[in-house]
C-alpha cells in the first residue's frame, strides 16, 4: 500500500516560504498611476503637513467663535468685514475680535480666526458689516494644518495595495513614483489526455480544459502575471521539457492534473527530477487538495506547483499556497474575513483540515449565516454557488449549527 505522507497548510506553506525567501521579491519604481494594482515595497512618509496651512471648507466668513456666542436667527451679531482672502493665495490679514474675513472654500483661513460661518448665515448691510445668525463652534467648518496627514507620519506601510485613493495620497505628499514589488511570473500547464479546449466539442471520455481558464483567472485577480500557458498530453518526456524551458523565466510553474497516484500521474516524479531542491511536500492535509506536490528549483529560482487535477481542488490550492506565499513574501494583507454562524452541523474530516465552501445569506435580525456548499471538488459549480469558504482545524470535532466562524470571501 503506496499511501501519501501529508503535510498540515502550515508545514506546506512553511517549507515553500523558507525556499524561497532566501531570494525575496523583486522591487520596481513605478509612477503613481502606473503603481495602482501593485504592493507597496516602501513605507511612505510624510515630510510635510497636509494641508500646509488651515483651510475653509465652505464658503463664508472667517471669524472668532467667541463673536458669534448668542447669535440666531433673531438675534444676529454683527461684525467687520475687513478682507477678503483669495484662492491659492496666503491670507495677509490678522483677525481681531469683532472682525470677518471672507474666504472661499479651501483658501486660507487667516490668523486670529477659529472657525467658519457660511455665507447662507450671513447677511450683508454694507460692504464693511455682516450680520451674522448663527453661533459656531471653535474649529467649525475649518480643516487644520497636519489633520489630513501629520509630518514624520508613516502615511501608507509596506505591503498595501495600492488602489487609486493610494495613488490620490501619493499625489498629496508630492509623490512622483514608488517602489513597488514585482508581480509574480506564473507559467500554467494543464495535463491530461481528456482535455479539449473551450471550443471544442468533448467527444465521449473528453472534457473541456477548466483549469487553465480558472487558473489563469485566480492568477489575475491575485495580480501575477502569466509567462506561459499549455495544455499538454500525458506524457512524461514532454511534461519535463516543458517545464524545464519554462523555469528560467517563472517565478512559479504551475502542473495541473497528474499529482494523484494513478498510472499516468507523473508530476511528482517529473519534480523530483529536475528541482534541485526536489519535492518538499507530496500531499497535503486538506480535503479538498491532497494530492497536491511542492518543490524548488535553486539556480532558476523556480517554485514548482503541483495541483490537484479536480478544478475546484486546483484553484482553492492555488490560493492557499501561491495567494499566501505573495502576501508572506510582501506583507500584502489577506482580505477581511466575514463573521457568519454555521447553518447547520458539519462534521470534519479527521486528521485533515477542510476548506469549506459556503453560500452567505443574512438572516432578518441582519446576522450572516453560512451555509455549505456540498459537492465533489471535481465541480466547478461548488465554486461558483460559493461566496467564500471556512477551514475547519484538522482536530476539530466538526462544526456545530450556530457555530461562529470567519468566511474568507473570494
Ligand atoms: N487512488 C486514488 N485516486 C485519487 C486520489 C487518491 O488519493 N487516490 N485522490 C483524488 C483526488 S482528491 C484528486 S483531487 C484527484 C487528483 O488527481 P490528479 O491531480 O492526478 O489529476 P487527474 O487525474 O489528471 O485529474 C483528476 C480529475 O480532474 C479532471 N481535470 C484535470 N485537469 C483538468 C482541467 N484542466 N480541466 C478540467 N478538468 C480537469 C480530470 O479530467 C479528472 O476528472 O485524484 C483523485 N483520485
Ligand atoms: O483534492 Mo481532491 O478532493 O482534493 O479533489
Amino acid at each position: 500500500m503506496k499511501l501519501l505522507k501529508v503535510d498540515t497548510i502550515d508545514e506546506a506553506r512553511r517549507k515553500i516560504a523558507d525556499a524561497v525567501k532566501e531570494k525575496g521579491r523583486k522591487t520596481v519604481k513605478k509612477g503613481i498611476l502606473d503603481a495602482v494594482g501593485y504592493v507597496l515595497a516602501e513605507d511612505i512618509c510624510c515630510s510635510e503637513p497636509v494641508p500646509a496651512f488651515r483651510r475653509s471648507t465652505v464658503d463664508g466668513y472667517a471669524v472668532r467663535s467667541l463673536d458669534t456666542g448668542g447669535a440666531s436667527e433673531n438675534m444676529p451679531v454683527f461684525l467687520k468685514i475687513t478682507g477678503e482672502v483669495q484662492m491659492g493665495c496666503p491670507a495677509e490679514m490678522k483677525l481681531h475680535a469683532g472682525e470677518c474675513v471672507y474666504v472661499p472654500t479651501g483658501g486660507m483661513v487667516p490668523d486670529g480666526a477659529d472657525a467658519m460661518v457660511m455665507v447662507e448665515f450671513c447677511e450683508l448691510f454694507s460692504s464693511e458689516e455682516a450680520a451674522v445668525y448663527k453661533a459656531v463652534s471653535c474649529g467649525a467648518y475649518v480643516v487644520q494644518a497636519g489633520e489630513d496627514m501629520k509630518a514624520g507620519e508613516a502615511v501608507l506601510k509596506r505591503g498595501r495595495k495600492i488602489r487609486p485613493q493610494e495613488a490620490g495620497a501619493l499625489a498629496a505628499l508630492g509623490i512622483t513614483g514608488v517602489q513597488v514589488y514585482e508581480p509574480f511570473c506564473i507559467s500554467i500547464i494543464s495535463t491530461g489526455d481528456e482535455l479539449v479546449s473551450p471550443q471544442e466539442a468533448p467527444s465521449p471520455g473528453q472534457v473541456r480544459d477548466i483549469n487553465t481558464y480558472g487558473l489563469h483567472a485566480l492568477a489575475l485577480k491575485l495580480n501575477f502575471r502569466i509567462q506561459h500557458e499549455t495544455v499538454l498530453r500525458d506524457d512524461r518526456t514532454l511534461l519535463k521539457n516543458t517545464v524545464k524551458s519554462f523555469m528560467p523565466d517563472s517565478d512559479i510553474v504551475v502542473v495541473s492534473g497528474g499529482s494523484s497516484q494513478g498510472k499516468k500521474d507523473v508530476t511528482a516524479s517529473v519534480i523530483e527530477e529536475i528541482a534541485s531542491e526536489g519535492v518538499f511536500t507530496h500531499g497535503l492535509a486538506l480535503k479538498p487538495g491532497k494530492p497536491t506536490i511542492t518543490g524548488y528549483d535553486e539556480p532558476s529560482g523556480t517554485l514548482l506547483l503541483g495541483l490537484p487535477g479536480h478544478p475546484a481542488a486546483a484553484m482553492m490550492v492555488f490560493e492557499i499556497l501561491a495567494g499566501w506565499l505573495w502576501r508572506e513574501l510582501t506583507g500584502e494583507k489577506e482580505a477581511f474575513g466575514i463573521t457568519a454562524v454555521m447553518s447547520t452541523n458539519l462534521p470534519s474530516a479527521p486528521g485533515r483540515q477542510t476548506c469549506q465552501l459556503v453560500k452567505l445569506k443574512k438572516e432578518e435580525d441582519g446576522q450572516n449565516v453560512a451555509v455549505p456548499v456540498l459537492g465533489s471538488s471535481g465541480l466547478i459549480t461548488i465554486l461558483t454557488k460559493a461566496d467564500g469558504y471556512v477551514i475547519t482545524g484538522e482536530h476539530a470535532e466538526g462544526l456545530k449549527k450556530g457555530e461562529q466562524v470567519t468566511v474568507y470571501l473570494f
